[in-house]
């Protein structure tokens, strides 16, 4: 369906859990978030309520993120649930890929199509500086095991900060030219830990220039909702993508809502504005009550963010409480 500005909203992004097993630096505190309570996040069931009974409206994209979608229990279960809405075309999911290596098949016999895993350095040392906990070879076997159980197209998410992994960004190119993966530097928002914590960000033309290389701009064949832009060193297997949310404003073409792990609709990653679903499921609510209110949570939906205008901290929540 269609928003007031005219977008047509069709892809939900899912944060199924605040946990997380990594503090990346740009996104949790050193010490860790308070974890809401167990009775405080929505249950499976309610999700997969929620979006069955929204799915007529012209939700066809549901992408599963966190925190860390798989440190929670009963993931593969859930992908089932939402495997069996018949208006969903495309599940996907973003992970640090950590976990991956142990349950990608699985997942990928319930129904998940593909996952976006994040990973922001190739050295051993500076992801762990970055991660503050990570080790390097669990993510390379994740991206490893997605890729060998068809979780494709497989693309690997990387946010640079400057300073930290600007210098890395051609090495991260160069797995496109042998690997059939997408490889997508981000720019980093001032959201949450990243707003406060300084960390500066690096526009997309910056890191044209440090790529040094040709990238012919392609039509993306591959699946994606997303607002990345994509681009090929010739001849390569995979693509090199970027999503640019300071440096190419791209929220003309937004085309999500969110819901958090604790039951909001945040119709804007970067807006204080969230209306509380889950009451309402507690409160066994009509299927069309709950479309009602899915409209009316649209309709407060901004033309864009104003991270450029207020370029300091945005909303309460850090980004592991939004889901990227
Ligand atoms: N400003 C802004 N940034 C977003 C939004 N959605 C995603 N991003 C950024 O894009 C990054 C990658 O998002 P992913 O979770 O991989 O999902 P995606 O790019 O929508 O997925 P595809 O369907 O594969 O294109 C996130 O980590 C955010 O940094 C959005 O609505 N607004
Ligand atoms: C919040 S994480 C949740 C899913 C999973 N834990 C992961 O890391 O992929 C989703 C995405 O948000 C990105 N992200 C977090 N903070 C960000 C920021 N301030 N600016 C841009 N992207 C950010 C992460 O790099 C990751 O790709
Ligand atoms: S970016 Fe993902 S992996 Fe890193 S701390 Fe945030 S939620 Fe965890
Ligand atoms: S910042 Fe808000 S309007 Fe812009 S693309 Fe993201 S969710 Fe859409």
């Amino acid at each position: 369906m269609k928003d007031r500005f005219g977008r047509e909203i069709n892809y939900i992004r899912v944060s199924v859990t605040d946990r997380c097993n990594f503090r990346c630096i740009y996104c949790m505190p050193e010490e860790g978030i308070l974890p809401k309570d167990c009775g405080d996040i929505l249950r499976f069931e309610e999700i997969a309520r929620f979006l069955k009974a929204i799915a007529p409206l012209g939700i066809s994209a549901v992408r599963i993120t966190g925190g860390e979608p798989l440190v929670r229990k009963g993931i593969v279960d859930f992908i089932k649930m939402l495997r069996a809405i018949p208006e969903i075309r495309d599940i996907s999911m973003t992970t640090n890929g950590s976990l991956l290596a142990g349950i990608a098949e699985e997942l990928k016999k319930a129904g998940l199509d593909r996952v976006n895993i994040s990973l922001d350095s190739l050295n051993p040392e500076k992801f762990q500086r970055m991660t503050r906990v990570g080790n390097l070879k669990d993510v390379l076997d994740g991206i490893r095991a997605a890729l060998e159980n068809d979780l494709s197209p497989v693309k690997i998410n990387c946010v640079v900060v400057k300073g930290f992994n600007d210098d890395e960004v051609a090495d991260f190119a160069r797995l496109t030219t042998d690997n059939p993966l997408t490889v997508r530097f981000i720019e980093l928002m001032p959201v949450g830990e990243a707003a406060r914590g300084k960390m500066e960000t690096v526009s997309q033309d910056r890191i044209t220039r440090f790529l040094g290389m040709k990238l012919e701009p392609v039509k993306y064949e591959e699946k994606g909702e997303g607002p990345a832009v994509y681009f090929k060193i010739p001849g390569a297997k995979g693509y090199v993508g970027f999503i640019s949310p300071i440096s190419h404003h791209f929220c003309a073409r937004c085309n999500r809502v969110r819901l958090t792990a604790d039951g909001k609709l945040k119709p804007c990653l970067d807006s204080e504005d969230e209306v509380d679903v889950k009451m309402l499921l507690r409160e066994s609510a009509s299927d069309e009550k709950l479309r009602q209110v899915f409209i009316e949570a649209l309709a407060k939906k901004p033309a864009g963010h104003k991270m450029n205008v207020v370029p300091f901290e945005r909303t309460k929540r850090n980004m592991c409480q939004i889901g990227g």
